[in-house]
């Protein structure tokens, strides 16, 4: 029998995955991958520090749900968004930060249950794209816009 979650009654993914400590897992190991990595490597000279790791988990504990800290303290999207600015990302670096994503999902021991793999990796694809876009040279970038909230999608999480 499938029992129904009230709307009310549903976790975020931030509760869902493990709360802070999972994303903190999370972006270190894919950080400890992207050192590894020829595509990506390049874009960190001289490793990726820790207050990278530490912004950029700020950043995710606040879309997926938890507290907003980087809007709250460093600087919200337009932050975030100016850090891509002129990168010039390839379509092959997207590609490999996603990959790179869904393996650190496994190295973080992140829930593997298809309903938070795949809002996980909807964020990662929609999130990709949006810094691809935005890093090539001379585009025309929103400056201001709210830290986006990530949810289930169509799929909430199945509780049995
Ligand atoms: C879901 C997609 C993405 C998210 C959530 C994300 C998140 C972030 C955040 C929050 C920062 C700023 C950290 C700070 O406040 O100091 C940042 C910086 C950066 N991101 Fe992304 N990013 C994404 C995609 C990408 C992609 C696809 C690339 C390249 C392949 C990339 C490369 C970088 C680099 C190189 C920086 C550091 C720039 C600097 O400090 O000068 N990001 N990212």
């Amino acid at each position: 029998m499938i029992t129904l979650l009230q709307v009310s009654e549903i976790p975020s993914l931030h509760a869902w995955a493990g709360g802070d400590a999972a994303f903190e897992r999370l972006i270190d190991a894919f950080y400890d991958r992207v050192e590894h990595d020829e595509l990506l490597a390049p874009l960190f000279p001289g490793g990726v520090s820790t207050e990278h790791r530490e912004h950029v988990t700020a950043w995710w504990i606040e879309v997926f749900g938890g507290p907003a800290t980087y809007t709250a303290g460093l600087g919200g999207y337009h932050r975030m968004v100016n850090k891509h600015v002129n990168l010039g990302i390839t379509p092959e670096q997207r590609f490999r930060f996603a990959s790179l994503m869904s393996l650190a999902a496994d190295d973080a021991g992140l829930p593997s249950d298809p309903e938070f793999r795949a809002a996980f990796v909807g964020y990662v694809e929609w999130g990709t794209r949006i810094a691809l876009a935005n890093s090539a040279p001379g585009a025309d970038v929103v400056q201001q816009a709210p830290v986006p909230h990530w949810g289930w999608g169509v799929a909430p999480p199945f509780t049995g």
